[in-house]
């Protein structure tokens, strides 16, 4: 039986209202474009990305692909050209600046790469934990504080200033300032960019607890790819979209797959196509259980 068009419009806007159904974070064809003196730069070019509540995630891309651009929107930092972008059912594009202020106070947590950029240099420990939890009028702060220090097990910092603390107590003492007002989603920029393995991996560990134990979001963006073996789910990022993923199973192995957008485009990863010289064209065979892909014959690749 053939649709009429407005059957069709509706048929398309219920499977767009589905997409994502209650994910915790949903970004749908998301684009930011800069413009900087009438040069236009597409930092990010259609994004897919799903996340549930309560989930471990990295994201993972080279430098320029737009993970720093990613994390901006996701903290109410930076609004993005079009697409969807919503957090918590949130829509952060047509959200009031008041609304703004309150997601980036108490349903967003962050931790920054530079330590220094995570606490106040002149108060302890305890204070820059207070701090959030005094801003939003909380009581109980001083009981709040110690029980997130103590889980993070920086509880012997509690009256030390940053500079009396490492880089990783100070960064696992971040976790705690970004889990003070009990958001629902941490975002965390390379957090341990500037630690040495032993330490970025006590940093992981309070993420990890922070996420199991409060069953917060967390999300992490790094360039370092083996940050996957720390997270249950990793996102590649490339150009601006999500180009695959690596699943942890519950005993440790990983499993790589490449992600299939919702309009059916896929990156095939470069060193494959670079290993088999596929450029531009591709052809393909569908076969009973899978899709074989081959490069292009050179009459077929000149299109004569
Ligand atoms: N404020 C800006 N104005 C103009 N272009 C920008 C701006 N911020 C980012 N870009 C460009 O957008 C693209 C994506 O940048 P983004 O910072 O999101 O990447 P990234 O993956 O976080 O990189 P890095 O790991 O180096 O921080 C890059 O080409 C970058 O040059």
């Amino acid at each position: 039986m053939e649709q009429t068009l407005s059957e069709l419009e509706a048929q398309a806007l219920s499977e767009k209202a589905a997409f994502g159904g209650d994910a915790h974070i949903v970004c749908d064809n998301l684009v930011r474009i800069y413009k900087t003196e009438g040069v236009e730069v597409v930092a990010l070019q259609g994004l897919d990305l799903l996340i549930d509540k309560g989930e471990l995630v990295a994201i993972v891309g080279a430098s320029g692909s737009g993970k720093s651009t990613l994390l901006n929107v996701l903290s109410g930092l930076d609004i993005p050209t079009a697409g969807v972008a919503k957090v918590g059912g949130m829509d952060l594009l047509s959200m009031t600046a008041r609304d703004r202020l309150r997601y980036r106070r108490e349903v967003v947590g962050f931790i920054w790469q530079q330590t220094a950029r995570n606490l106040l240099p002149y108060l302890t420990a305890r204070e820059n934990v207070e701090l959030p939890l005094k801003l939003a009028g909380r009581s109980g702060r001083a009981q709040r504080s110690a029980y997130l220090l103590e889980l993070l097990g920086v509880d012997y910092c509690a009256d030390r200033k940053p500079d009396q603390m490492s880089g990783g107590e100070q960064q696992r003492v971040a976790i705690a300032v970004a889990l003070a007002n009990s958001p629902t989603l941490v975002l965390a920029d390379e957090p341990t960019g500037e630690l040495d393995s032993e330490t970025s991996a006590e940093v992981f560990d309070a993420l990890r607890k922070a996420n199991k134990e409060l069953g917060v979001t967390v999300v992490i963006v790094t360039h370092d790819p083996l940050v996957s073996e720390q997270v249950d789910r990793t996102i590649g990022i490339r150009d601006g979209r999500t180009s695959s993923e690596t699943v942890r199973s519950s005993g440790g192995h990983a499993q790589e797959y490449a992600v299939l957008d919702r309009v059916g485009r896929l990156q095939l990863p470069r060193d494959f196509t670079n290993a088999l010289n596929m450029e531009r064209r591709v052809r393909l065979e569908l076969e009973s259980d899978h899709i074989g892909v081959w490069p292009a014959s050179p009459s077929e690749e000149t299109g004569e």
